[in-house]
């Protein structure tokens, strides 16, 4: 049977570690970092994340701000918002929760956000950043899935890693971390021909498509490393989970390793979120900067023990 790769554990580590340096921070620079999160609209789930959010932002030392705008807020209220969020020299990160209300265009809305204060990475600069292989923010998703990548294999150079989905949130940003951790990487999408036998070649798979179970047993090279990004809310009251893209059932019988949902990519994105912040952070105050420049890195300390 594949080993479960423990999502909720190394996101509590993480939290640990930032919450460390944030400590640090506060006391011999006199820095507090301080993370806004805006969510427009009352949708349940998003509420949930936006608070969880503020929730380990606060626990690990930070100073969190929690924006909640109306589902009618007209566009040039939140730009306005956003545009005294980047003036706040105790704002470091700044979160729009997607998706918006379709009144709102959310290109204009990542443009507004300062690209030094964007912890999701979703900003031109920062996307262009990590796709020429720089040091901009990167999104938390795909960070999340290498530091559990790393954490299991080590090493990630020369595998294969087949990651399904070319979204700007998981697929595309993944695709780039993992060349930049030297990974030979295949995209698919749905108009990739032959999916599962892409799949199988494999030693890493990535599912981040949001089709519940779509990936088989018999679509797994034996042994390799899964991935589950997917998350599905199936079912009512009592009923009601979370379902990944991987069914997990066959899977788990060929695969080496795979991570559940839930507890396992899911709260490493927040986790990597926090990471994010302190970076932002560092390199607004112009102090040495965290060196887990790459999530792959486990062997460096977080932060420069110099710093
Ligand atoms: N754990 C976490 O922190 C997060 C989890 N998620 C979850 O990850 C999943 C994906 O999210 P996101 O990337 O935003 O989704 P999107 O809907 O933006 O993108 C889905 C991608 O999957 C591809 N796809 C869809 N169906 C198939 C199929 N049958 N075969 C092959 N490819 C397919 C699409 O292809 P095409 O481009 O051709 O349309 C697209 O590239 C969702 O379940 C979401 O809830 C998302 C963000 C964070
Ligand atoms: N601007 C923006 N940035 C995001 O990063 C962003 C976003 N918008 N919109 C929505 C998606 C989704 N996302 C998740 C975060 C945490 C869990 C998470 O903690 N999941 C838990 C369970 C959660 C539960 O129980 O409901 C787990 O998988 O174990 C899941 C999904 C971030 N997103």
């Amino acid at each position: 049977m594949a080993t479960l790769i423990d999502g909720k554990t190394q996101a509590r580590e993480l939290r640990d570690a930032v919450a460390g340096e944030v400590q640090r921070l506060t006391h011999t620079q006199d820095v507090v970092p301080g993370l806004a999160v805006i969510l427009v609209g009352e949708d349940p789930a998003s509420q949930v994340y936006v608070r969880r959010k503020g929730q380990h932002a606060r626990e690990v030392g930070m100073r969190s701000v929690e924006h909640t705008l109306s589902a009618s807020t007209p566009q040039r209220e939140l730009l306005a918002l956003i545009a005294e969020l980047n003036a706040d020299p105790g704002v470091h990160g700044i979160l729009v929760q997607l998706p918006l209300p379709t009144h709102i265009d959310p290109e204009a809305v990542i443009h507004a956000i300062d690209p030094a204060k964007d912890v999701d990475g979703f900003h031109p600069l920062n996307v262009g950043s990590l796709a020429a292989g720089g040091k901009g923010l990167a999104p938390c998703t795909p960070l999340g899935c290498v530091r559990l990548l790393a954490s299991h294999l080590g090493e990630l150079a020369g595998r294969h890693a087949v990651i399904l989905g070319r979204s700007r949130i998981v697929g595309r940003p993944l695709a780039s971390l993992l060349l930049r951790e030297d990974c030979t990487v295949t995209v698919a999408h749905s108009r990739t021909v032959n999916l599962a036998k892409v799949c199988r070649q494999a030693d890493i798979l990535v599912a981040a498509v949001g089709q519940p179970g779509l990936v088989q047993g018999d679509w797994v090279k034996a042994g390799a490393t899964v991935i589950d990004v997917g998350i599905t809310r199936l079912g009512d009251g009592e009923e009601r989970r979370l379902v990944g893209d991987v069914d997990a059932a066959s899977v788990s019988r060929v695969a080496g390793a795979l991570t559940p949902v839930p507890g396992g990519v899911g709260p490493m994105t927040i986790a990597c979120l926090l990471h994010n912040t302190l970076i932002a952070a560092c390199r607004q105050h112009g102090l040495p900067e965290p060196s887990a420049a790459s999530p792959a890195d486990t062997s460096q300390p977080l932060v420069h023990p110099h710093a």
